[in-house]
């Protein structure tokens, strides 16, 4: 099956090709992972093999020491995993990265950091992503589209509905399956990351950082069935034992592998 064209069936156009109507795809080959609903939602009516996770929230909110514990009790259970990160992810993405996190490039003009995030993000999704969601893996990715929305779009003001949309674009219909923020004060956060070089990103205001937990917030409120909104100062333990049971819970209504596997406790 070729996943080269990608109707919006929308706008019945080829988001490929452009062409309206008489791209040569038929319906056998449309792909699992259609344009999303107009909020960003995974399309409900499209089967989905594997599971995709996303952790968000802001810096030294604990994002990867809970994938890594998820991840471990996951594959535990047999399941393909992988984990994987934004900005970055993809070859291309890890070079896009490098340069849009280097505080030696500040300040950045908003748009063109806007749409390195987003550059980084489509490469990520098409070359390592949607692959990984086809063979049935479960991915988990340390920042998602939602992340573009909180600190471009709020952050920098860019207006989160503009963000959303240049990132639904650069996505190609592939989103989250469940999104765990970790919500943190903008002073928690820097006070866990203060024993390490601040990046391009991180080096901005508290006020700042507060906006983009206040974005993140808003995007859960908005998207209740897609969230799981824990308070990131609880012990890494309990925040990890959540995490696993809503994760066994989606696995469960997926029938995806050993359910038991992301319940499992892992030291
Ligand atoms: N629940 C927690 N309570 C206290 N400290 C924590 C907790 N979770 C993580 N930490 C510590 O906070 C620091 C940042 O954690 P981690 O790197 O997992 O965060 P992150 O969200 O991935 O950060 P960033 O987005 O900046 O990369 C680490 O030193 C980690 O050990
Ligand atoms: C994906 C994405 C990230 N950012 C910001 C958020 C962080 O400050 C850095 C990434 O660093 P991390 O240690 O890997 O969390 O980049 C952003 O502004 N927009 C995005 O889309």
């Amino acid at each position: 099956m070729s996943f080269g064209h990608v109707h919006n069936l929308r706008s019945e156009r080829c988001v490929v090709c452009s062409r309206r109507y008489s791209c040569a795809v038929t319906s056998a080959d449309f792909p699992r992972y259609p344009l999303g609903s107009a909020a960003g939602e995974p399309d409900p009516s499209v089967p989905r093999a594997g599971l995709f996770i996303a952790l968000e929230g802001g810096d030294g909110a604990g994002k990867s020491t809970q994938i890594k514990r998820l991840a471990r009790g996951l594959a535990q259970g047999g399941l393909e995993v992988l984990t994987t990160r934004e900005p970055g992810g993809s070859d291309l993405g890890e070079r896009l990265r490098n340069l849009v996190l280097d505080p030696q490039f500040a300040p950045v003009d908003p748009r063109t950091e806007a749409l390195l995030f987003a550059a980084s993000r489509s490469s990520h999704v098409e070359t390592v992503i949607r692959p990984a969601l086809e063979r049935g893996a479960v991915v988990i990715t340390d920042r998602f589209l939602d992340s573009s929305v909180a600190y471009q779009g709020a952050g920098r003001g860019l207006g989160t509905s503009v963000i959303r949309d240049l990132n639904a674009w650069a996505v190609h219909g592939v989103m989250p399956d469940l999104t765990v923020l970790l919500d943190v004060s903008a002073a928690t956060g820097r006070q866990r990351r203060s024993t390490r070089a601040e990046d391009r990103m991180e080096q901005e205001s508290q006020d700042f950082h507060h906006d983009v937990r206040q974005a993140f917030l808003a995007l859960a409120q908005d998207s209740p069935q897609r969230y799981l909104v824990l308070a990131a100062d609880q012990p890494i333990p309990v925040l990890a034992q959540q995490i696993s049971e809503r994760v066994t819970q989606l696995l469960a209504e997926r029938n995806l592998g050993d359910q038991a596997a992301a319940g499992r406790s892992t030291p």
